[in-house]
């Protein structure tokens, strides 16, 4: 519960500014929804967060193209079964690859590119209904904690977008952002500073 609400949800926020800084002009119409929002306040409360629709499409899309679990948990058959012709045993363990369908070009124009605004009036959705998109995963198992998960999501990046401005380290430029990612099963971002 501690790990699965906390490594998630912080890796998720590490790889939406990557994304912003890596595509400038996400993170100026991102930052602009946030200040015009919140133009005169000082403290940003839960409520404010619900007018954010811009950075919403920018959570999404990073959790399409950076899963924290992108095989989500493992499972195991409860009855034999098949699967595109294959017999599935009884007992099998199954391992869902999230990240493939997220990418993969049959469901997603430009599938590699971060895109928030391909979200924008699409009705695909992360509550385990489109499969092409499950990063909280679905069915009786999925993850119990997306409200909380997203709320702390957005809040973090919305204060960051408030009230910093953030540029690179002199001499670098945005492809020069590395996205690389560790192999492991949370899929972090393996170079934090650069
Ligand atoms: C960006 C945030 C998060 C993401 C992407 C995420 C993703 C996931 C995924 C993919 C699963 C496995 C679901 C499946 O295999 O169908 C899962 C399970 C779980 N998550 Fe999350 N999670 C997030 C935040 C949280 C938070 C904030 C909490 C708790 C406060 C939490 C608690 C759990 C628990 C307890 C399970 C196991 C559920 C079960 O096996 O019945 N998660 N999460």
């Amino acid at each position: 519960m501690f790990t699965g609400g906390t490594d998630t949800s912080a890796m998720t926020i590490e790889w939406a500014m990557s994304e912003m800084m890596k595509n400038p002009n996400v993170m100026e119409k991102a930052q602009k929804e946030v200040r015009e929002t919140f133009k005169g306040k000082k403290t940003i409360v839960e409520a404010d967060l619900e007018d954010l629709v811009y950075l919403k499409l920018i959570i999404k899309e990073t959790l399409r193209l950076h899963p924290p679990l992108p095989l989500l948990l493992p499972r195991e058959c409860i009855e034999q079964c098949q699967i595109d012709g294959y017999d599935i045993p009884l007992k099998t363990k199954v391992i869902v690859n999230a990240f493939a369908c997220a990418v993969d070009p049959e469901y997603w124009d430009d599938a590699e590119s971060f895109k928030p605004e391909r979200f924008d009036k699409s009705s695909v959705d992360f509550m385990g209904t489109n499969f092409e998109f499950v990063p909280f995963g679905a069915g009786r198992r999925m993850c119990p904690g997306i409200t909380f998960g997203l709320i702390s999501i957005e809040f973090a990046l919305a204060q960051m977008l408030y009230y910093f401005n953030w540029q690179l380290p002199s001499g670098l430029s945005p492809k020069d952002v590395d996205m690389t990612e560790n192999d492991e099963l949370l899929q972090q971002k393996k170079f934090l500073c650069r």
